[in-house]
């Protein structure tokens, strides 16, 4: 069998490449920190000294890496991929990183004569482990994958924000928890996230399978500086980077405006309904005053 490169010894390349010596590959590994190839190279693995040294013995080497700036370096850097990148070989970017860094990839290693393919994946560590993750390829049309793979995290970080509120909401209003758990997996909602993280999150335990800082990096790539990115911003600067996503639950509990979102629409519901009640067109400048006193009202009427 082709023997096979693997740069980026994190939670997932470690899984991902455990898995490619599980089902009978020759593998190379290659890791920035190198003491994190130690239990690969116990299964099997040789070890690479470069990303260089791996793609000039690997007919296909493939890189994970945490986000932009680390998917770029091991390409462009000293003992970089284009080092060694040549007719024959491929690279196979499966990091989620944005369209212009992985186009930037692409056209780096086509010049050399190299192939390339962007394989951004959905699915967490478990999935990884299982050969389960969904890979998404967009061939020729580089960019797409990587555009895909921000849409859905953009959802999945949207999803698990509500999610927190949810349980906080619940909590503050004298519900049990884990019967709201019990309730959404009954209903249209229903979904593998909540039923993974509830449990874990109502323990407040949260060892990282995605971790918190790739979330919002990935919030950061789909909705630039987007209101919801700003709750996961905050969550990393408290310190919660390194710990898994879900621990977002603990800045909804730190938050004196815990229900905030809630009063929003509250309120902008209400005034929605004022509106035509008044008569009043919505003209331009009805629009600018309506934007002024609802801003106003959703800072100080928190409840
Ligand atoms: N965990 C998950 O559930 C999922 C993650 N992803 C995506 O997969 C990618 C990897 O995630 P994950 O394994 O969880 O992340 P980790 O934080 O566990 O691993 C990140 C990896 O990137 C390496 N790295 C970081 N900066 C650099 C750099 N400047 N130069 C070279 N290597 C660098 C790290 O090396 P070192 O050890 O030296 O720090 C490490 O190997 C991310 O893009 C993430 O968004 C996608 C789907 C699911
Ligand atoms: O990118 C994260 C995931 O779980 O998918």
């Amino acid at each position: 069998m082709e023997e096979i490169g693997f740069l980026g010894m994190g939670i997932m390349g470690k899984a991902m490449a455990m898995n490619l010596l599980r089902h009978g590959f020759k593998v190379t590994v290659w890791n920035r920190t190198l003491s994190k190839c130690d239990e690969l190279k116990e299964h099997g693995a040789s070890v690479g000294e470069s990303p260089a040294a791996v793609v000039k013995k690997c007919k296909y080497t493939i890189g994970m890496l945490s986000d932009p700036p680390a998917a770029l370096s091991v390409v462009f850097d000293k003992n970089g991929i284009l080092e060694e990148i040549c007719s024959g070989k491929g690279y196979i970017d499966m990091s989620t990183v944005d369209a212009e860094t992985s186009t930037k990839i692409s056209e780096a290693v086509k010049e050399k004569g190299g192939d390339f393919l962007e394989g951004p994946v959905s699915g967490s560590k478990k999935p990884a482990e299982d050969g389960q993750l969904v890979i998404l390829a967009a061939g020729e049309k580089v960019g797409n994958g990587a555009k895909m793979k921000l849409v859905v995290n953009m959802i999945m970080g949207s999803m698990m924000n509500a999610f927190s509120e949810g349980l906080v909401l619940a909590d503050k209003s004298g519900l049990n928890p884990k019967t709201l758990l019990d309730v959404l997996d009954l209903g249209a909602i229903a979904n593998p996230m909540f039923k993974m993280k509830g449990p874990s999150m109502i323990q407040n335990s949260y060892n990282p399978a995605f971790p918190l800082k790739h979330q919002q990096k990935d919030m950061r790539l789909a909705l630039a500086l987007g209101d919801e990115n700003a709750v996961f911003k905050k969550a990393r600067s408290t310190g919660l980077g390194d710990l898994d996503f879900s621990a977002l639950l603990n800045i909804r509990l730190d938050d004196p405006e815990g229900s905030m979102p809630f009063s929003y629409y509250k309120n902008r519901a209400f005034f929605l309904a004022l509106i035509p009640r008044f008569g009043v067109e919505m003209t331009k400048n009805t629009r600018i005053l309506y934007y002024f006193v609802f801003n106003a009202i959703r800072c100080t009427s928190v409840d």
